[in-house]
Protein backbone atom coordinates (compact mmCIF):
# COMPACT_ATOMS: atom_id res chain seq x y z
CA UNK A 1 0.00 0.00 0.00
CA UNK A 2 1.23 3.37 -0.91
CA UNK A 3 0.81 6.19 1.99
CA UNK A 4 -1.12 9.07 0.64
CA UNK A 5 -1.70 10.91 3.99
CA UNK A 6 -0.42 13.80 4.83
CA UNK A 7 -0.13 15.79 8.35
CA UNK A 8 0.16 19.45 7.90
CA UNK A 9 1.62 21.53 11.19
CA UNK A 10 1.04 25.36 11.19
CA UNK A 11 2.75 26.04 14.42
CA UNK A 12 2.27 29.98 15.43
CA UNK A 13 3.51 32.12 18.07
CA UNK A 14 0.74 30.74 20.77
CA UNK A 15 -1.29 28.33 18.46
CA UNK A 16 -0.88 24.97 16.53
CA UNK A 17 -3.22 24.40 13.27
CA UNK A 18 -3.07 21.08 11.98
CA UNK A 19 -5.06 19.62 9.17
CA UNK A 20 -4.79 15.95 7.85
CA UNK A 21 -5.51 14.93 4.39
CA UNK A 22 -5.45 12.23 2.02
CA UNK A 23 -4.15 13.29 -1.59
CA UNK A 24 -5.43 10.62 -3.65
CA UNK A 25 -8.10 13.69 -3.44
CA UNK A 26 -7.02 16.31 -1.34
CA UNK A 27 -9.50 15.67 0.99
CA UNK A 28 -9.29 16.29 4.59
CA UNK A 29 -9.92 13.33 7.30
CA UNK A 30 -9.40 15.77 10.23
CA UNK A 31 -9.01 19.23 11.09
CA UNK A 32 -7.70 21.06 14.20
CA UNK A 33 -6.42 23.59 16.07
CA UNK A 34 -5.02 24.62 19.85
CA UNK A 35 -5.16 28.14 20.94
CA UNK A 36 -3.75 30.10 24.09
CA UNK A 37 -0.54 27.79 23.96
CA UNK A 38 1.44 28.56 27.44
CA UNK A 39 -1.36 30.16 29.39
CA UNK A 40 -4.01 28.48 31.82
CA UNK A 41 -6.55 28.52 29.40
CA UNK A 42 -5.62 26.32 26.51
CA UNK A 43 -8.01 24.74 24.25
CA UNK A 44 -7.92 22.24 21.47
CA UNK A 45 -10.71 21.53 19.44
CA UNK A 46 -10.48 18.65 16.88
CA UNK A 47 -12.68 17.30 14.48
CA UNK A 48 -12.79 14.03 12.73
CA UNK A 49 -14.33 14.61 9.22
CA UNK A 50 -16.22 11.39 9.10
CA UNK A 51 -18.13 11.81 12.18
CA UNK A 52 -17.79 16.11 11.64
CA UNK A 53 -18.25 15.99 15.50
CA UNK A 54 -15.85 18.23 17.51
CA UNK A 55 -14.33 17.53 20.77
CA UNK A 56 -13.10 20.30 22.68
CA UNK A 57 -10.48 20.02 25.97
CA UNK A 58 -9.67 23.13 27.79
CA UNK A 59 -6.84 23.22 30.27
CA UNK A 60 -3.43 24.79 30.70
CA UNK A 61 -1.13 23.23 27.38
CA UNK A 62 2.54 24.55 28.44
CA UNK A 63 4.03 24.62 25.14
CA UNK A 64 4.12 23.49 21.30
CA UNK A 65 5.48 19.89 22.27
CA UNK A 66 2.44 19.14 24.67
CA UNK A 67 0.11 20.85 22.38
CA UNK A 68 1.14 18.30 19.31
CA UNK A 69 1.55 15.18 21.60
CA UNK A 70 -2.53 15.95 22.61
CA UNK A 71 -3.64 15.96 19.04
CA UNK A 72 -1.25 13.29 18.39
CA UNK A 73 -3.60 11.57 20.99
CA UNK A 74 -6.81 13.10 19.49
CA UNK A 75 -6.14 11.96 15.99
CA UNK A 76 -5.62 8.23 17.47
CA UNK A 77 -8.70 8.16 18.83
CA UNK A 78 -10.13 8.63 15.64
CA UNK A 79 -7.52 5.66 13.98
CA UNK A 80 -5.65 8.17 12.19
CA UNK A 81 -2.50 8.26 14.28
CA UNK A 82 0.61 8.90 14.02
CA UNK A 83 1.88 5.30 13.78
CA UNK A 84 -0.64 4.84 10.77
CA UNK A 85 1.25 3.46 7.64
CA UNK A 86 -0.65 5.81 5.54
CA UNK A 87 0.79 8.47 6.59
CA UNK A 88 3.43 9.44 3.65
CA UNK A 89 4.76 12.94 5.36
CA UNK A 90 4.75 15.61 7.76
CA UNK A 91 4.37 18.93 6.42
CA UNK A 92 5.58 21.84 8.46
CA UNK A 93 4.62 25.58 7.71
CA UNK A 94 8.03 27.53 8.46
CA UNK A 95 7.65 30.96 8.64
CA UNK A 96 11.73 31.97 7.51
CA UNK A 97 13.81 30.49 5.29
CA UNK A 98 16.05 33.24 4.48
CA UNK A 99 17.55 33.06 1.16
CA UNK A 100 18.89 29.54 1.66
CA UNK A 101 15.18 27.90 0.82
CA UNK A 102 13.50 28.72 -1.94
CA UNK A 103 11.64 25.49 -2.70
CA UNK A 104 10.09 22.83 -0.37
CA UNK A 105 12.58 21.41 1.39
CA UNK A 106 12.77 17.79 3.07
CA UNK A 107 14.33 18.42 6.89
CA UNK A 108 17.46 16.70 8.32
CA UNK A 109 19.67 17.75 11.01
CA UNK A 110 21.51 20.49 8.87
CA UNK A 111 18.52 22.23 7.53
CA UNK A 112 16.81 22.36 11.14
CA UNK A 113 20.29 24.11 12.09
CA UNK A 114 19.57 26.87 9.26
CA UNK A 115 15.88 27.52 10.75
CA UNK A 116 17.63 27.82 13.97
CA UNK A 117 20.05 30.53 12.62
CA UNK A 118 16.98 32.90 11.24
CA UNK A 119 15.52 33.14 14.65
CA UNK A 120 16.56 36.46 15.36
CA UNK A 121 14.85 37.36 11.71
CA UNK A 122 11.31 35.29 12.93
CA UNK A 123 11.56 35.28 16.77
CA UNK A 124 8.00 34.90 17.17
CA UNK A 125 7.63 32.48 14.66
CA UNK A 126 10.57 30.17 13.80
CA UNK A 127 10.96 28.91 17.47
CA UNK A 128 7.14 27.43 17.38
CA UNK A 129 7.84 25.94 13.74
CA UNK A 130 10.91 24.11 15.50
CA UNK A 131 9.37 22.63 18.19
CA UNK A 132 6.55 21.40 15.78
CA UNK A 133 9.18 19.76 13.68
CA UNK A 134 11.37 18.00 17.04
CA UNK A 135 8.11 16.62 18.34
CA UNK A 136 7.12 15.38 15.07
CA UNK A 137 10.20 13.51 14.49
CA UNK A 138 10.43 12.03 17.51
CA UNK A 139 7.20 11.20 17.45
CA UNK A 140 7.44 9.69 14.13
CA UNK A 141 11.54 9.13 13.36
CA UNK A 142 11.42 7.02 9.93
CA UNK A 143 8.73 9.76 8.48
CA UNK A 144 9.95 12.07 6.02
CA UNK A 145 9.35 15.89 7.12
CA UNK A 146 9.17 18.75 4.73
CA UNK A 147 9.28 22.45 5.73
CA UNK A 148 7.00 24.72 3.38
CA UNK A 149 8.65 28.20 4.25
CA UNK A 150 6.80 31.32 3.93
CA UNK A 151 9.57 33.33 2.25
CA UNK A 152 9.87 30.83 -0.58
CA UNK A 153 7.17 32.56 -2.80
CA UNK A 154 8.98 35.64 -2.16
CA UNK A 155 12.51 35.15 -4.07
CA UNK A 156 11.67 35.43 -7.48
CA UNK A 157 11.57 39.19 -6.43
CA UNK A 158 14.22 41.57 -8.07
CA UNK A 159 16.47 43.71 -6.45
CA UNK A 160 15.21 46.27 -6.67
CA UNK A 161 12.17 45.48 -4.94
CA UNK A 162 13.92 42.94 -2.57
CA UNK A 163 16.94 45.31 -1.46
CA UNK A 164 16.85 48.58 1.43
CA UNK A 165 18.77 51.54 0.01
CA UNK A 166 21.78 50.41 2.86
CA UNK A 167 25.24 49.73 2.14
CA UNK A 168 24.96 46.53 0.27
CA UNK A 169 28.20 45.37 1.66
CA UNK A 170 26.29 46.03 5.09
CA UNK A 171 23.50 44.60 4.11
CA UNK A 172 24.98 41.30 2.87
CA UNK A 173 26.77 40.77 6.04
CA UNK A 174 23.67 40.68 7.89
CA UNK A 175 21.51 39.40 5.38
CA UNK A 176 19.43 41.87 5.51
CA UNK A 177 16.76 42.20 2.96
CA UNK A 178 12.85 41.53 2.07
CA UNK A 179 11.88 38.56 2.41
CA UNK A 180 8.35 38.92 2.46
CA UNK A 181 5.98 35.70 4.18
CA UNK A 182 2.88 34.08 3.66
CA UNK A 183 4.44 33.27 0.29
CA UNK A 184 1.95 29.99 0.67
CA UNK A 185 -0.68 32.28 0.57
CA UNK A 186 0.01 34.67 -2.13
CA UNK A 187 0.99 32.02 -4.23
CA UNK A 188 -2.05 29.96 -3.38
CA UNK A 189 -4.41 32.66 -3.46
CA UNK A 190 -3.07 34.49 -7.18
CA UNK A 191 -3.55 30.95 -8.79
CA UNK A 192 -6.67 30.62 -7.83
CA UNK A 193 -7.72 34.30 -8.60
CA UNK A 194 -6.27 33.36 -12.35
CA UNK A 195 -8.64 30.20 -12.47
CA UNK A 196 -11.47 32.18 -10.99
CA UNK A 197 -11.17 34.35 -13.88
CA UNK A 198 -10.64 31.27 -16.66
CA UNK A 199 -7.42 32.60 -17.38
CA UNK A 200 -3.69 30.88 -16.70
CA UNK A 201 -1.67 32.56 -13.55
CA UNK A 202 0.85 33.29 -16.60
CA UNK A 203 -1.64 35.35 -18.44
CA UNK A 204 -3.12 37.73 -15.50
CA UNK A 205 -1.21 40.51 -12.78
CA UNK A 206 -2.60 39.83 -9.22
CA UNK A 207 -2.56 42.45 -6.22
CA UNK A 208 -3.13 40.11 -2.91
CA UNK A 209 -4.34 41.20 -0.22
CA UNK A 210 -3.77 38.32 2.67
CA UNK A 211 -5.54 40.17 5.79
CA UNK A 212 -5.38 37.65 8.84
CA UNK A 213 -4.03 38.22 12.19
CA UNK A 214 -0.65 38.73 10.25
CA UNK A 215 -1.14 41.02 7.04
CA UNK A 216 0.84 41.58 4.30
CA UNK A 217 0.22 42.35 0.39
CA UNK A 218 1.76 41.37 -2.96
CA UNK A 219 2.13 41.91 -6.38
CA UNK A 220 2.09 39.20 -8.60
CA UNK A 221 3.09 39.31 -12.30
CA UNK A 222 2.17 36.43 -14.42
CA UNK A 223 2.65 33.87 -11.47
CA UNK A 224 5.63 35.57 -9.73
CA UNK A 225 5.69 38.02 -6.79
CA UNK A 226 7.22 41.19 -8.08
CA UNK A 227 6.80 43.10 -4.49
CA UNK A 228 5.73 42.38 -0.92
CA UNK A 229 4.63 44.37 2.13
CA UNK A 230 7.03 41.96 4.72
CA UNK A 231 10.24 42.71 4.47
CA UNK A 232 13.49 41.49 7.35
CA UNK A 233 10.90 40.18 9.43
CA UNK A 234 6.94 40.05 9.87
CA UNK A 235 6.58 43.33 10.92
CA UNK A 236 7.11 45.64 7.88
CA UNK A 237 3.81 46.72 5.78
CA UNK A 238 0.74 46.84 6.76
CA UNK A 239 -1.40 47.64 9.60
CA UNK A 240 -2.01 43.90 11.79
CA UNK A 241 -3.47 42.91 14.84
CA UNK A 242 -0.95 43.74 17.57
CA UNK A 243 2.10 45.15 14.75
CA UNK A 244 2.45 48.03 13.96
CA UNK A 245 3.67 47.70 10.14
CA UNK A 246 5.35 50.78 8.61
CA UNK A 247 6.51 53.40 10.57
CA UNK A 248 9.52 56.16 10.03
CA UNK A 249 12.88 53.70 11.73
CA UNK A 250 13.56 56.80 13.81
CA UNK A 251 10.98 56.54 15.82
CA UNK A 252 12.68 53.08 17.20
CA UNK A 253 15.87 55.26 18.05
CA UNK A 254 13.71 58.07 19.54
CA UNK A 255 12.26 55.30 21.37
CA UNK A 256 15.74 54.29 22.53
CA UNK A 257 17.01 57.83 23.32
CA UNK A 258 13.87 59.89 24.36
CA UNK A 259 12.22 57.45 25.80
CA UNK A 260 14.66 55.18 27.74
CA UNK A 261 13.21 51.70 26.59
CA UNK A 262 15.26 48.81 25.51
CA UNK A 263 15.71 46.99 21.95
CA UNK A 264 13.53 44.30 23.89
CA UNK A 265 10.81 46.35 24.81
CA UNK A 266 10.59 48.71 21.61
CA UNK A 267 9.94 44.97 20.01
CA UNK A 268 7.26 43.93 22.22
CA UNK A 269 5.82 47.03 21.84
CA UNK A 270 5.92 47.54 18.04
CA UNK A 271 5.29 43.40 17.32
CA UNK A 272 2.50 42.64 20.08
CA UNK A 273 0.92 45.63 21.61
CA UNK A 274 0.52 48.00 17.77
CA UNK A 275 -1.45 47.65 14.93
CA UNK A 276 -5.26 47.59 15.64
CA UNK A 277 -5.16 46.45 19.35
CA UNK A 278 -2.29 49.46 20.02
CA UNK A 279 -4.36 51.70 18.33
CA UNK A 280 -8.09 50.71 20.01
CA UNK A 281 -7.92 47.87 22.53
CA UNK A 282 -8.86 45.34 20.32
CA UNK A 283 -7.19 43.18 17.74
CA UNK A 284 -10.06 41.41 15.94
CA UNK A 285 -11.79 43.06 13.27
CA UNK A 286 -15.42 41.93 14.13
CA UNK A 287 -14.95 43.76 17.36
CA UNK A 288 -13.76 46.93 15.88
CA UNK A 289 -16.53 46.84 13.16
CA UNK A 290 -19.13 46.65 16.52
CA UNK A 291 -17.60 49.45 18.30
CA UNK A 292 -17.10 51.37 14.92
CA UNK A 293 -20.92 51.08 14.43
CA UNK A 294 -21.91 52.11 17.90
CA UNK A 295 -19.99 55.43 17.45
CA UNK A 296 -16.26 54.09 19.00
CA UNK A 297 -14.00 57.02 17.84
CA UNK A 298 -10.45 55.35 18.77
CA UNK A 299 -12.35 51.97 17.25
CA UNK A 300 -13.62 54.53 13.73
CA UNK A 301 -9.51 56.41 14.07
CA UNK A 302 -7.97 51.96 13.80
CA UNK A 303 -10.36 51.05 10.79
CA UNK A 304 -9.52 54.42 9.32
CA UNK A 305 -5.43 54.15 9.43
CA UNK A 306 -5.56 50.45 8.92
CA UNK A 307 -7.77 51.03 5.50
CA UNK A 308 -5.44 53.92 4.82
CA UNK A 309 -2.46 51.50 4.71
CA UNK A 310 -4.26 49.15 2.33
CA UNK A 311 -4.96 51.48 0.14
CA UNK A 312 -1.40 53.35 -0.32
CA UNK A 313 -0.34 49.46 -0.81
CA UNK A 314 -2.59 48.97 -3.85
CA UNK A 315 -1.78 52.02 -5.31
CA UNK A 316 1.90 51.31 -5.13
CA UNK A 317 1.64 47.53 -6.40
CA UNK A 318 -0.62 49.06 -9.23
CA UNK A 319 2.16 51.09 -10.10
CA UNK A 320 4.69 48.40 -9.85
CA UNK A 321 2.21 46.39 -12.04
CA UNK A 322 1.70 48.55 -14.49
CA UNK A 323 -1.67 46.57 -15.31
CA UNK A 324 -3.50 45.06 -12.74
CA UNK A 325 -6.19 42.09 -13.40
CA UNK A 326 -7.28 41.86 -10.61
CA UNK A 327 -7.02 42.44 -6.85
CA UNK A 328 -7.78 39.65 -4.39
CA UNK A 329 -8.94 39.68 -0.25
CA UNK A 330 -7.82 36.57 1.67
CA UNK A 331 -7.49 35.38 5.17
CA UNK A 332 -10.01 36.05 8.41
CA UNK A 333 -10.14 39.64 7.62
CA UNK A 334 -10.07 39.94 3.90
CA UNK A 335 -12.65 36.86 3.59
CA UNK A 336 -15.23 38.03 6.11
CA UNK A 337 -15.15 41.72 6.82
CA UNK A 338 -17.13 43.05 4.10
CA UNK A 339 -16.79 46.76 5.59
CA UNK A 340 -12.79 46.31 5.47
CA UNK A 341 -13.30 45.18 1.50
CA UNK A 342 -16.06 48.19 0.45
CA UNK A 343 -13.77 50.77 2.21
CA UNK A 344 -10.25 49.63 1.13
CA UNK A 345 -11.64 50.22 -2.76
CA UNK A 346 -13.90 52.93 -2.05
CA UNK A 347 -12.72 55.81 -4.42
CA UNK A 348 -10.20 53.77 -6.74
CA UNK A 349 -12.92 53.79 -9.52
CA UNK A 350 -9.77 55.91 -11.21
CA UNK A 351 -7.81 52.75 -11.57
CA UNK A 352 -10.89 50.58 -12.48
CA UNK A 353 -11.66 49.32 -9.16
CA UNK A 354 -15.32 48.75 -7.03
CA UNK A 355 -17.07 46.58 -5.48
CA UNK A 356 -20.60 45.45 -5.96
CA UNK A 357 -22.74 46.09 -2.86
CA UNK A 358 -24.87 43.13 -3.04
CA UNK A 359 -22.20 41.02 -4.39
CA UNK A 360 -19.69 42.02 -1.37
CA UNK A 361 -22.30 40.97 1.41
CA UNK A 362 -22.64 37.88 -0.01
CA UNK A 363 -21.05 34.92 2.29
CA UNK A 364 -19.80 31.86 1.00
CA UNK A 365 -16.84 29.99 1.01
CA UNK A 366 -15.91 29.72 -2.32
CA UNK A 367 -13.91 32.19 -4.49
CA UNK A 368 -15.83 34.39 -5.70
CA UNK A 369 -16.15 38.38 -7.74
CA UNK A 370 -17.02 41.00 -5.61
CA UNK A 371 -16.62 43.78 -9.00
CA UNK A 372 -19.14 44.79 -11.15
CA UNK A 373 -19.57 43.41 -14.33
CA UNK A 374 -18.19 46.05 -16.31
CA UNK A 375 -15.63 46.92 -14.03
CA UNK A 376 -11.84 47.16 -15.76
CA UNK A 377 -10.38 45.42 -12.66
CA UNK A 378 -11.93 42.57 -10.98
CA UNK A 379 -12.18 42.33 -6.99
CA UNK A 380 -12.35 39.46 -5.60
CA UNK A 381 -12.67 37.20 -2.37
CA UNK A 382 -10.49 34.32 -2.54
CA UNK A 383 -10.53 32.02 0.20
CA UNK A 384 -6.90 30.72 1.42
CA UNK A 385 -5.72 26.94 2.00
CA UNK A 386 -2.13 27.61 3.41
CA UNK A 387 -2.84 23.77 5.02
CA UNK A 388 -3.87 22.58 1.41
CA UNK A 389 -0.81 24.31 -0.47
CA UNK A 390 2.09 22.93 2.14
CA UNK A 391 0.21 19.35 1.74
CA UNK A 392 0.45 19.26 -2.12
CA UNK A 393 4.01 20.70 -1.87
CA UNK A 394 4.92 17.80 1.06
CA UNK A 395 3.35 15.12 -1.15
CA UNK A 396 4.93 16.15 -4.49
CA UNK A 397 8.39 16.20 -2.86
CA UNK A 398 7.64 12.78 -1.13
CA UNK A 399 6.50 11.35 -3.96
CA UNK A 400 9.14 12.75 -5.88
CA UNK A 401 11.72 11.14 -3.80
CA UNK A 402 10.23 7.63 -3.14
N1 LIG B 1 -16.50 37.25 10.45
C1 LIG B 1 -15.43 38.03 10.57
N2 LIG B 1 -15.52 39.36 10.34
C2 LIG B 1 -14.46 40.16 10.46
N3 LIG B 1 -13.23 39.74 10.78
C3 LIG B 1 -13.07 38.44 11.00
C4 LIG B 1 -14.14 37.51 10.91
N4 LIG B 1 -13.66 36.28 11.18
C5 LIG B 1 -12.34 36.43 11.44
N5 LIG B 1 -11.98 37.73 11.34
C6 LIG B 1 -10.65 38.32 11.54
O1 LIG B 1 -9.67 37.40 11.09
C7 LIG B 1 -8.58 37.37 12.03
C8 LIG B 1 -7.89 36.00 11.97
O2 LIG B 1 -7.48 35.76 10.66
P1 LIG B 1 -6.63 34.47 10.27
O3 LIG B 1 -6.36 34.54 8.83
O4 LIG B 1 -7.31 33.27 10.80
O5 LIG B 1 -5.34 34.81 11.11
P2 LIG B 1 -4.06 33.99 11.52
O6 LIG B 1 -3.91 32.85 10.55
O7 LIG B 1 -2.97 35.00 11.39
O8 LIG B 1 -4.30 33.54 12.93
C9 LIG B 1 -9.25 37.64 13.38
O9 LIG B 1 -8.34 38.22 14.28
C10 LIG B 1 -10.33 38.63 12.99
O10 LIG B 1 -9.81 39.94 13.04
C1 LIG C 1 4.33 35.63 8.91
C2 LIG C 1 3.10 35.96 9.67
O1 LIG C 1 2.82 37.10 9.94
O2 LIG C 1 2.33 34.93 10.00
P1 LIG C 1 0.96 34.99 10.83
O3 LIG C 1 0.00 35.81 10.05
O4 LIG C 1 0.54 33.54 10.92
O5 LIG C 1 1.29 35.60 12.16
MG1 LIG D 1 -2.49 33.04 9.00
Amino acid sequence: MTPTRVLVLNSGSSSLKYQLLDMRDSSRLAVGLVERIGEQTSRLRHTPLASGETREQSGPIADHETALKAVAEELARDGLGLDSPELAAIGHRVVHGGMFFTEPTVIDDSVLTEIERLIPVAPLHNPANLTGIRTARALRPDLPQVAVFDTAFHTSMPESAARYAIDPRIADRYRIRRYGFHGTSHAYVSRETARLLGRAPEEVNVIVLHLGNGASASAVERGRCVDTSMGLTPLEGLVMGTRSGDLDPAVIFHFARVGDMSMDEIDTLLNKRSGLFGLCGDNDMREIRRRVDEGDEAAALAFDIYIHRIKKYIGAYYAVLGQVDAVAFTAGVGENAAAVRAAAVAGLEGLGLAVDEELNAVRSDDARLISPASARVAVAVVPTDEELEIATQTYALVGKKS
